[in-house]
């Protein structure tokens, strides 16, 4: 059988509806029509090619990106694009660009914090991109802490101004995404300052660059940070520095929904939560949860397909070795991924509706929700992109020497992905917010207050932190009342362990720190609890397609029981379950990867990725793996001439020296 021929042999095995799964992927038929339409669009566009990217100069790169940046916004308006249509386009589109700050937080930033009068100025002007925003928050000295930054708004009640200034060095606004090169204007945070009492943090729209000719305004000084890891990668973007030196800005440039300062210098809060200052973060986590099972479910794409096509070892009597997919090992790595893709595309659609509700509840002015969304989109976040930057690097190992090429796709998903993992929040600052939400919902437990949400099982402690499981064969761990009660009491009873050793502290504070890499575990304990339980959730809806529930069903029991495997040390010595649980949990496992083998092709087919947003050579729909990697080599420009530029002034004169030291 030829290489070409492997993938077809896996498709026909499958073992339920393709189609049917690529709508349960997509969320619905109108999305996965959507999805279909736009990735072939983008995939058949000379514009957005980017097979070349890796090769180009930084220069070239970010030239790139502004050309593929204004030709999608071209072909939204020709094509009248909805919303929806615009994120698919830049998703397939795939290249970093300052548009992504300016729709994904700039404009946020002006609903979410301006008053209507504010957003009634300033959003008419940010949709037609007559003006390009981006969000200055970081600085030189300070990220994680944003009660910490530097930069000054000062209130002058002679002009009705503020002047934002940059005070020392590391007050500097250093990485905001299209900062360096294109935005005109930001939302630069600023400590306020009024007749010499500070505020603290608020948000102030700042014009940079002159919409004429696109110069810094007077007292701005502004550039790129420099290239970051990786070649292409998220170099596209122009993470920027920005100086102020004593800048003016009318009043009504500070962003006032949560507070604001009237003409006299009074400075007013609303009773809406500071908090909600924070609000943009709390909606990029959210989208970013929904972004990890997209770059997952590539990485695992690649791995899959190629995993089928690769043969080592195993030939009897001159016959085909074996297929690299069929080793336990590969399996035991790869199928988990698989697992995770789904139930970070499940996660995702839950948070997704989360914070639909929670901003709904926010208009009505009810924040009570507020606390359990920033937990949930911090703690969600930081798992799934950890867990996502791991995977992607586990799938190029599980692509051999070919994963280390450039064309496999992978090193460069994995230099532009796991930023994830720092921005928006570092994730172990981001799990340390959790842990705080825990601690304070188990402190609040028997004061009559019930915890709801997805902390409802902590209602339920003094059951969970004695309860034993009941499972007694492997098939017991398929029940997911199980699965569920696992999880909840290892959850449960982490959190209980911190809260008693929290109290042995005097201060509080202190107690914080001294446990807070057990805090930190016991938050992630929580969120895989939210995860499974989600996928779990998903799996009471009507499914329709033939073998489609099945699989799925499948797939969760996998993540849940890889899960439980990779932290058994967690659920024994909470006595969760007990080591021969543990046992029969991993043997139950083993089964699964079987059952799910056969399907494993078509479980990737169903993200429905074209060979174009893939970018990967070992992953190309058809598995023509081998021919695709030869003739890329050659286009390699080392490769259009024959002897290497360099030949004569480095290699021959070393050669000649061998020649005339061996003579001697
Ligand atoms: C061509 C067309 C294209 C069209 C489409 C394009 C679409 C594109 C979409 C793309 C999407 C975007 C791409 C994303 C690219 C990424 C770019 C990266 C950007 C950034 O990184 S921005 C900077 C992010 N920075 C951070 O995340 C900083 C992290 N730090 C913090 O969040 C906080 O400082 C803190 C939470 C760690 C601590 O804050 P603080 O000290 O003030 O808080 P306390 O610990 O004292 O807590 C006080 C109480 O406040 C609560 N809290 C904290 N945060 C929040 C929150 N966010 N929401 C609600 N409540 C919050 C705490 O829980 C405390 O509560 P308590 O009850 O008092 O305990
Ligand atoms: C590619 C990229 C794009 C970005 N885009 C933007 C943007 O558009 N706008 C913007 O404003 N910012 C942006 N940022 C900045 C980003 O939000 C911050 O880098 C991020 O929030 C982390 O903060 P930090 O760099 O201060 O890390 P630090 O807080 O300095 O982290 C350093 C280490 O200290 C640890 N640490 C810090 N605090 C604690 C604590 N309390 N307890 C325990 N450990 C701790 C962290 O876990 C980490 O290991 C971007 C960053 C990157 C990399």
């Amino acid at each position: 059988m030829e290489a070409v021929d492997y993938l077809a042999e896996e498709r026909r095995k499958a073992e339920f509806d393709v189609e049917e799964m690529k709508i349960v992927w997509a969320g619905s038929r109108h999305a996965y029509e959507i999805s279909d339409r736009v990735s072939r669009l983008v995939a058949s566009d000379p514009v957005f090619r980017k097979d070349n990217r890796t090769m180009l100069s930084r220069k070239d790169l970010f030239k790139d990106t502004l050309r593929k940046a204004a030709h999608a916004w071209k072909r939204i308006i020709e094509l009248r694009l909805s919303e929806e249509e615009a994120k698919t386009l830049r998703f397939y589109v795939d290249q970093p660009a300052y548009t992504d700050l300016h729709w994904g937080m700039f404009i946020p930033a002006i609903k979410g914090q301006g008053t209507e009068e504010q957003q009634q100025k300033w959003l008419p002007m940010a949709y037609k991109m007559q003006i390009i925003g981006c969000y200055a928050q970081t600085e030189l000295g300070h990220g994680s802490n944003v009660q910490g930054l530097e930069t000054t708004a000062k209130f002058d009640p002679q002009t009705d101004e503020f002047v934002i200034h940059s005070p020392t060095l590391t007050s500097s606004k250093w990485w905001p995404g299209g900062l360096g090169k294109v935005s005109t204007h930001a939302v630069v945070y600023a400590r306020l300052i009024i007749d010499g009492q500070d505020h603290g943090v608020h948000g102030f729209i700042v014009q940079l660059r002159s919409l004429d000719d696109h110069s810094p305004l007077p007292g701005i000084t502004v550039g790129d940070v420099g290239m970051k890891f990786g070649s292409g990668a998220y170099n596209s973007m122009d993470n920027g520095v920005l100086r102020f030196d004593h800048v003016r800005i009318p009043r009504n440039q500070m962003l006032m929904r949560v507070s604001q300062v009237t003409r006299e210098g009074k400075y007013m809060q609303s009773d809406v939560p500071r908090q909600l200052v924070y609000g943009t973060m709390v909606y990029v986590r959210q989208t970013i949860v929904s972004d990890a099972s997209r770059a997952l479910s590539r990485a695992v794409c690649i791995a899959t397909r190629y995993s089928a096509v690769r043969r080592q070892f195993g030939s009897q009597n001159g016959g085909p070795e074996t297929q690299v997919i069929n080793y336990k090992t590969q399996q035991s790595r790869l199928f988990p991924l698989l697992a995770s893709a789904y139930a970070f595309k499940f996660v995702g659609e839950w948070l997704k509706w989360l914070y639909a509700d929670v901003t709904q509840r926010l208009e009505a002015n009810d924040f009570s929700t507020l606390p359990e969304a920033h937990a949930c989109t911090a703690g969600l976040k930081s798992v799934t992109t950890s867990a996502t930057a791991d995977a992607i690097e586990e799938c190029r190992k599980l692509c051999g020497g070919h994963g280390y090429l450039s064309s496999s796709g992978l090193p460069e998903l994995f230099a532009v992905y796991i930023p994830a993992c720092t921005y928006e929040g570092d994730n172990i600052v981001l799990l340390l917010q959790v842990a705080r939400f825990l601690m304070k919902t188990v402190s609040q437990l028997g004061s009559g207050k019930n915890p709801v949400g997805t902390t409802a099982y902590m209602g339920r402690v003094e059951h969970l932190t004695q309860c034993n499981c009941e499972v007694q064969r492997a098939e017991d761990w398929l029940k997911p009342s199980v699965i569920l009660e696992a999880f909840e009491a290892r959850a449960a009873r982490m959190s209980v362990a911190c809260a008693k050793s929290l109290s042995k502290f005097s201060n509080p504070e202190e107690g914080f720190a001294e446990l807070s890499a057990d805090l930190v575990e016991a938050a992630v304990a929580h969120c895989q609890l939210i995860i499974v339980s989600k996928f779990i959730e998903k799996l009471q809806q009507d499914i329709p397609g033939k073998g489609v529930k099945r699989q799925l069903e499948t797939l969760c029991n996998i993540y849940a029981l890889y899960l439980l495997h990779k932290h058994l040390g967690d659920f024994i010595s909470t006595g969760s379950i007990s080591p021969k649980q543990g046992a029969l949990a991993n043997e139950q496992l083993r089964l699964l990867y079987s059952q799910v083998r056969p399907s494993v092709i078509a479980l990737v087919d169903a993200f429905n990725y074209t060979d174009h947003y893939l970018g990967s050579i070992l992953g190309c729909y058809d598995g023509n793996v081998y021919q695709k990697l030869y003739d890329e080599a050659w286009k390699d420009p080392l490769n259009e001439t024959v002897v290497p530029d360099g030949y004569h002034e480095y290699i021959r004169p070393i050669l000649k020296q061998h020649i005339r030291n061996a003579r001697l």
